[in-house]
């Protein structure tokens, strides 16, 4: 099937004004694939309750989450929950908030222990994989559980009390100026997600205003990216019709683009004025752990959904264990944790400039990131061990599903219509080839192509340095750190309840004692010794620190950048 099925191959021609109004066959490709006009988060605010009242018990437990788990009661109180059927879970946007609600509890009930738990019991297990079912997502925490659909916005300043302006915790930015595009939205939206100041989140493992914080700024970034949707896809368009003035509704399109990835990259470096990256290290990231490559923790399997007492029946589906001394049916999983890795913002971005990443992003001996490193490009150079597809590919199965589609769609977008893809890289690549068949130089027009092509991917580099910023800031530097008193106290004095430090520790450092410096010693010894196998994944005497999404976070990281930077290379 052509992915240029719901564009027109004739009728109207891509206006040359990006910013006339949307063409209507846009307008209905996004509707489609529910890209909204604030992108990938939905048109109107999340659902904050569930409106039957059956879905009481599920209300009062998530809405005490935080000191739920911050008591050491959560999983007694999960144990005594009862199994609620989905049945009586109506509109989409119900089943969203179930997803919601679901996957807090599940996460707080893996890592809210003493040590992480290896069965989830039924009365989240049956349900989150119910709902998971029903809306094509994992049953484990995402980028949709905890950002896209977890926020709601409060009135605007005038009408309300906003958060007191706060003191950057290190020098960052000043408020982004945004394009005018948005401050005209700004002006007449009540519901605004591009106003940080107008955020909250719904829901939260710790109560904190750092995790809070964490989660909205990518709630404003998606909302911010939302309106470079459509302007894009016009451009694409352009490209895959041959249109004549492809490359000036190009040129004007990248322009675009690099205002807006800044605008983007802004919001991002906004990340520093409530997050504190002690507390993000070693409270907040331990919950967004996935059960994906998780042994050197102690969940060797991935984790158990325990979906009730096996019947014994032959030919009875699924996994069986003994749970509690009783033998019970359900399957074994594990998935990777939530990750903003699964914006399908970003994403977009580096389909429709024709940016390939081929990285694995773990460290895995099963999957070499270093081959296809450098061999850019090339996934054909592939090996049988290799059986994983890249992340980004990997984690478009952790979007939801029209999204998913989306930028299965766009990743076909390419010149000619021919539906193999290569964005705009591969119709400046073309140009360039002409131009050099026909032994001429490059036109003006051309040219100013090329150079707003180069600009936009170097746009997009720079946002992905501003991120290793980051990385650095909360993940390598509280890595190397002691565990500050404050965060080892807490876990030394709520009896039986993890010590997250220690939990953090171990996840994101693998090296030949699974632990690998100072914080993991520290963390592994204060931990009770539940860690083992520490070997897989990491390199002997070395130290490798893994993402919450599983990968070996700065080598990859860094070859994303590389990656985006050469894609803007082409013809030069
Ligand atoms: C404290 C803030 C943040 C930290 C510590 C952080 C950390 C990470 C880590 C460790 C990865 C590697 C993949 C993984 O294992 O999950 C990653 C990837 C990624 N993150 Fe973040 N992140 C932060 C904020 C954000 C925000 C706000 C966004 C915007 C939506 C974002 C977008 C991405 C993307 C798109 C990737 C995939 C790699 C790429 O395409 O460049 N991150 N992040």
């Amino acid at each position: 099937m052509s992915p240029y099925e719901h564009l027109p191959t004739s009728g109207p021609k891509p206006t040359s004004d990006a910013d006339a109004g949307l063409p209507d066959h846009i307008q209905s490709l996004l509707n489609k694939y529910d890209v909204t006009s604030n992108g990938f988060l939905p048109e109107g605010p999340p659902l904050e309750l569930l409106p039957d009242e059956y879905y009481a018990p599920w209300e009062e437990l998530i809405r005490r989450l935080p000191e739920s788990l911050d008591a050491g009661i959560f999983r007694e109180e999960v144990d005594t929950l009862p199994v609620l059927e989905t049945s009586r879970l109506k509109r989409e946007e119900e089943w969203r908030r179930a997803y919601v609600v679901l996957c807090f509890f599940a996460h707080g009930y893996i890592w809210g222990g003493s040590r992480p738990s290896e069965v989830l019991p039924p009365s989240i297990s049956l349900p989150l994989l119910s709902v998971s079912s029903h809306l094509s997502l994992p049953p484990i925490a995402t980028y949709a559980s905890l950002n896209l659909w977890n926020f709601r916005c409060v009135a605007p300043p005038s009408t309300s009390q906003s958060l007191p302006p706060s003191p950057p915790l290190t020098p960052a930015s000043s408020t982004p100026s945004l394009p005018s595009t948005t401050q005209a939205k700004t002006a007449d939206k009540k519901f605004d997600p591009t106003d940080l100041s107008r955020l909250r989140t719904l829901h939260t493992f710790t109560g904190t205003p750092s995790e809070s914080w964490f989660y909205l700024v990518s709630v404003a970034m998606e909302a911010q990216g939302a309106y470079i949707i459509p302007v894009m896809l016009r451009a694409l368009q352009a490209i895959s019709l041959r249109s004549e003035s492809w490359k000036e509704i190009t040129t004007k399109a990248l322009r675009e683009l690099v205002t807006c990835v800044e605008a983007v990259g802004e919001l991002l470096e906004r990340m520093y004025e409530r997050c504190e990256p002690m507390v993000f290290y070693h409270q907040i990231r331990p919950f967004l752990a996935g059960s994906k490559g998780m042994s050197a923790v102690g969940l060797p399997r991935g984790v158990f959904y325990d979906l009730g007492p096996a019947g014994g029946e032959e030919g009875e589906e699924g996994d069986t264990e003994v749970v509690r001394g009783e033998k019970r049916k359900g399957k074994w999983m594990a998935y990777r944790g939530g990750s903003n890795g699964q914006s399908s913002l970003i994403q977009f971005w580096d389909l429709v400039l024709g940016v390939e990443h081929v990285s694995h992003g773990n460290s895995s001996p099963h999957s070499s990131s270093s081959s296809s490193s450098s061999n850019p490009g090339n996934t054909a150079t592939k090996t049988t061990e290799q059986k994983d597809p890249p992340f980004h590919e990997e984690v478009r199965s952790y979007m939801p599903l029209p999204h998913r589609q989306f930028l299965s769609l766009v990743s076909r977008m390419g010149p000619g219509g021919g539906g193999k893809g290569g964005g705009i890289r591969k119709a400046i690549t073309e140009m360039v080839a002409t131009a050099h068949q026909q032994a001429r130089e490059l036109t003006k027009e051309e040219m100013e192509v090329q150079e707003a092509f180069t600009e936009a991917t170097r746009a997009l580099a720079r946002f992905r340095d501003l991120h290793l910023k980051i990385v650095a800031r909360y993940i390598v530097i509280p890595s190397r750190q002691k565990v500050p008193e404050e965060f080892r106290s807490r876990g030394e004095k709520r009896d039986g309840v993890v010590n997250l430090a220690s939990v953090s520790s171990g996840l994101h450092e693998r090296g030949d004692n699974g632990m690998g410096d100072e914080g993991g010693k520290e963390g592994g010894g204060e931990g009770g010794g539940w860690k083992e196998g520490g070997k897989e994944g990491g390199k002997e005497g070395g130290k490798e620190l893994t993402g919450t999404g599983g990968t070996a976070l700065l080598p990859f990281l860094k070859q994303t950048r590389d990656e985006t930077l050469r894609a803007g290379e082409v013809g030069r």
